[in-house]
């Protein structure tokens, strides 16, 4: 597939790790590729230094994007932004509906492009994610992304990436039904934009797990990273600040993290109309290849030790309730969600001065 006729131009919201790893990987000046991020607080040093990568993986080295951006803001109304807007916006900030509103944060990039252009990538954790943008966005193309890496922001603009690359890809219409909203020729526009942003990932990217799903594959993949997000990261919190690796070792550890993980695969056919398929890693395998992910923590750790908030609707809410509403309880996973939800709503009052009520 050729990209080098046009200029292809993407922009990054949410340059943290999973952010900055992946941009670098799609950004291919000299094939008429460009890459800009929005950044936050690591605005200075990427602005000034580039992105620094390590990753065993594909060596280490600097990633220089084609633009830095302080805010949102400052990218939609940029004298260098792209005239036309972006070919595609890739979200990579967590998903943490309820309080932050990323359609309307994004709404301002999406809107510089003439209506229905912009493609917009969601490269997020969780359930229930794209939703809220095809109801702010009806017109644009949505990629929704499942992506299992385990990478870290260990100071401001040095990305360590530790183990997986994997990115499951595809079209977002109306929903599991996959119905699209769209006449013909704007569905094989979104295909072709699906197919050309694998096919920069993985062909040039290097990333070769990159690949295309239907809008129903799709979701069942986004049911089987549940099984491994909801079981470790809030687990992580809870058992006093362990990653997976360091969570597996103890026994009693093991026999939650796999109980939690059976509970999504057993409630899963209930919500995706069918069985995970049965070339999705099960419980063990996915154990035995964290085991081999040591010193590694995962993202809801590190947001609950930066007193962030965490990804528990995306991760715990919205599983939970779309599974009920079928008639289908996880118990495990109730419990980890009402604990958790509790802790963060403590903190959030401690933060504001006041006291949880008894
Ligand atoms: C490490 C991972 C695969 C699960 O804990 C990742 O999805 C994360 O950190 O959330």
């Amino acid at each position: 597939m050729s990209t080098s006729s046009k200029p292809v131009h993407i922009l990054v919201v949410g340059a943290g790790a999973v952010g900055c790893f992946y941009g670098s990987r799609l950004h291919h000046p000299d094939k008429n590729i460009f890459v800009s991020l929005v950044c936050r607080s690591n605005y200075s040093a990427i602005r000034s230094t580039g992105v620094k990568i390590e990753t065993k993986q594909l060596g280490n080295y600097t990633f220089h994007p084609h633009a830095v951006y302080s805010s949102n803001t400052s990218a939609s109304t940029s004298q260098i932004a792209p005239p036309e807007g972006w070919d595609y916006i890739l979200l990579t900030t967590k998903a943490l509906p309820g309080i932050v509103d990323d359609p309307g944060e994004i709404a301002p990039l999406v809107n510089k492009a003439p209506a229905g252009r912009t493609c917009i990538v969601l490269i997020q954790n969780g359930i229930g994610i794209e939703s809220p943008h095809r109801a702010r966005f009806p017109q644009n193309p949505i990629i929704s992304v499942v992506t299992t890496i385990s990478a870290e922001q260990t100071s401001p603009g040095v990305i360590r990436h530790n183990r997986w690359t994997r990115a499951h890809m595809g079209l977002y219409s109306t929903g599991p039904t996959g119905q699209t909203p769209f006449p013909p020729s704007e569905a094989r526009r979104g295909k072709d934009l699906l197919d050309q942003l694998v096919h920069i990932m993985r062909d040039l990217g290097g990333i070769k797990d990159a690949s295309a799903h239907t809008e129903s594959e799709l979701l069942e993949v986004r049911w089987h990273k549940i099984c491994i997000n909801a079981a470790f990261n809030p687990s992580s919190i809870l058992c006093g600040g362990l990653g997976n690796a360091a969570m597996i070792r103890d026994v009693e550890m093991l026999t939650h993290i796999k109980g939690c993980m059976h509970e999504v695969f057993d409630a899963a056919p209930a919500v995706v109309g069918r069985p995970l398929g049965e070339h999705l890693a099960k419980p063990e395998i996915i154990i035995k290849s964290t085991a081999k992910n040591a010193g590694a923590k995962p993202s809801m750790l590190l947001d609950w030790e930066r007193g962030r908030p965490m990804e528990l609707e995306a991760i715990l809410g919205n599983p939970i309730r779309l599974a009920r509403e079928k008639g289908v309880e996880m118990p495990r996973l109730q419990t980890l969600y009402a604990l958790l939800s509790s802790a963060q709503r403590v903190r959030e009052e401690q933060k504001k001065g006041g006291e949880a009520k008894l």
